[in-house]
């Protein structure tokens, strides 16, 4: 995942697309960028870090006009060190086009030899972003034959380059001297929606948190499949390109990636939490006799609201047990393993006067790699906890993710080829409860509105549970190769994060 925005306005963008992606900063750490343009000139700003150490006064003044856009990074395709696949990308014929995307191409290998051969255009970086914009700039071109640019030809760039990309993406895109143009993959697995200010002023964004936040008003999520164009006027003209959309978005968004306080797809974050603990506390009952659990005590900060109603179902008191530390970034989204296990102590502190003598019952979101399970359930023992009885809201994660989601390989996820009794060994914990896939989805989309938008829920994007890829051309050959450009993070205990570039000896 990543954190995509863009803005039409008639005063200057660059403090609104800022603000926008602070609030969108729980998506991508890694890398940020903005792009601003001011008559046909695109001015741009990018470089690895968070937004507030990537933006200083003297870039911020660098970038004029009321039209632009920007991401927060978090690879997954590519290098995770290069400056260069920092985004926005930007590629200046046919007009001057610069790109956001948030999700992995999954056919990336294929179209970037097919731009190389066939279209003869060139790429200069390992990331499936630049391929997409590439990808859009021919068509573009193609649509339009030299003679200007009409919508007409947006919508059908956009319907070719739904023919052509597979996997999942959401893209926000700047055409100079016309406007943005913005789609979604015809799945809908990652998030995109739209908001008007009250001076008529246009921002997409990828969850309506940034909407909310920067003082717009929530209008609709992008369908899946559908382009948005918004002209320099403010006018937007919206159009289905996709033979078949379907909606499938990802769930992990739902478990884990997305702020609380955003809707997606109709649907709260936040309420498909609660009936995520809701559901959990079912499989609780049938594991540990709840008279056995002294308390519960969630995994700050995904997991609060399912441990909430965990607890207020099963009437157990629930304890804030750990403290975390607000200056350590996600974990999750850190790269590389040993980074991830520093930092779980480094964010994460216990208050011990919360287990000692005490039989714990630990919430969290999701098990991925184990690294945080572990290393708390060591904690709460060393507090002096009793019995330690952890459950995930989430079900096993046993597959890679393809879309978006940096689970790469199956052999990093502690719950691949494993039973849950040896989860549970590994993990250290006394009795160790999962969601089941089917409760998952039920939970999640009981939080859906009766009505959907105009395109219907049909499912979940789930494929980390259940092994089935919507998009239906992964395969284990199609995953080792969409790994094969990406630099592995080797992991020994006393040196925990050395780089290794593919190919290196
Ligand atoms: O099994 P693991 O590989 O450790 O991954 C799972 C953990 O990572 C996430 O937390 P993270 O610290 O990223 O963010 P949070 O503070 O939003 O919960 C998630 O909420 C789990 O706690
Ligand atoms: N997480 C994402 O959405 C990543 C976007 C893109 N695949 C990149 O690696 O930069
Ligand atoms: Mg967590």
């Amino acid at each position: 995942m990543c954190g995509i925005v863009g803005v039409v306005s008639n005063a200057p963008v660059n403090q609104l697309l800022y603000d926008a992606m602070l609030l969108l900063q729980h998506r991508g750490q890694d890398a940020a960028g903005i792009v601003t343009m001011l008559e046909r000139k695109f001015f741009m700003h990018k470089a690895k870090g968070m937004v507030r150490d990537v933006f200083r006064t003297r870039n911020m003044r660098a970038l004029p006009g009321n039209i632009g856009l920007g991401q927060v990074r978090y690879p997954t395709a590519g290098n995770a060190d290069s400056e260069e696949e920092a985004q926005p990308f930007y590629v200046n014929a046919p007009f001057g086009i610069t790109l956001v995307h948030n999700g992995n191409l999954t056919n990336a290998h294929a179209l970037r030899a097919e731009l190389f051969s066939t279209d003869h255009r060139h790429t200069n970086t390992e990331s499936d972003s630049e391929v997409l914009l590439n990808v859009l700039a021919h068509e573009l071109a193609r649509a339009t034959q030299g003679a200007p640019l009409q919508l007409e030809e947006i919508f059908k760039a956009a319907t070719a380059v739904h023919r052509r990309l597979r996997g999942s993406y959401a893209v926000v895109s700047l055409i100079a001297g016309h406007g943005l143009l913005v789609f979604r993959d015809p799945y809908g697995i990652r998030p995109l929606c739209l908001g008007r200010s009250a001076d008529g002023a246009w921002m997409a964004a990828s969850e309506s948190v940034a909407l909310e936040g920067s003082g717009f008003t929530f209008e609709r999520d992008v369908a899946p499949g559908e382009a948005v164009f918004i002209d320099l006027q403010g006018q937007l003209h919206a159009r289905q390109c996709a033979a078949d959309p379907v909606l499938d978005p990802c769930i992990f968004e739902f478990v884990y990636l997305a702020r609380p306080d955003s809707t997606i797809d109709g649907i709260s974050v936040y309420q498909a939490r609660l009936n995520l603990g809701e559901t959990l506390a079912q499989r609780v009952i049938s594991t540990v006799p709840p008279n056995e659990i002294d308390v519960i005590v969630p995994i700050p900060e995904s997991s609060r609201p399912s441990a909430t109603q965990l607890a207020h179902l099963l009437g157990i008191p629930y304890r804030e047990g750990f403290v975390k530390n607000r200056y350590v970034g996600r974990t999750f989204i850190m790269p590389g393993q040993g980074v991830r296990k520093k930092s779980v102590r480094q964010k994460l502190n216990v208050i011990a006067s919360e287990f000692k003598g005490r039989n714990v019952l630990l919430v969290d979101d999701s098990i991925v790699r184990g690294t945080t399970s572990r290393e708390i359930v060591q904690m709460a023992r060393d507090a002096g906890a009793r019995k330690v009885y952890m459950a995930s809201a989430a079900p096993p994660v046993r597959f890679p993710n393809v879309y978006g989601i940096d689970m790469p390989t199956k052999d990093e996820l502690v719950a691949h080829g494993r039973s849950i009794e040896e989860i549970r060994q590994l993990i250290g914990c006394d009795a160790l409860i999962y969601q089941d896939v089917d409760a998952m989805k039920r939970a999640v989309r009981k939080a859906a509105p009766a009505q959907g938008g105009s395109v219907p829920l049909a499912g979940f994007e789930a494929s980390c549970f259940d092994g089935v890829y919507v998009t239906g051309d992964i395969d284990t050959e199609a995953i080792q190769r969409m790994n094969g450009n990406r630099p592995r993070i080797e992991e020994t205990e006393e040196d925990s994060s050395r780089l290794v570039l593919p190919n290196a000896s």
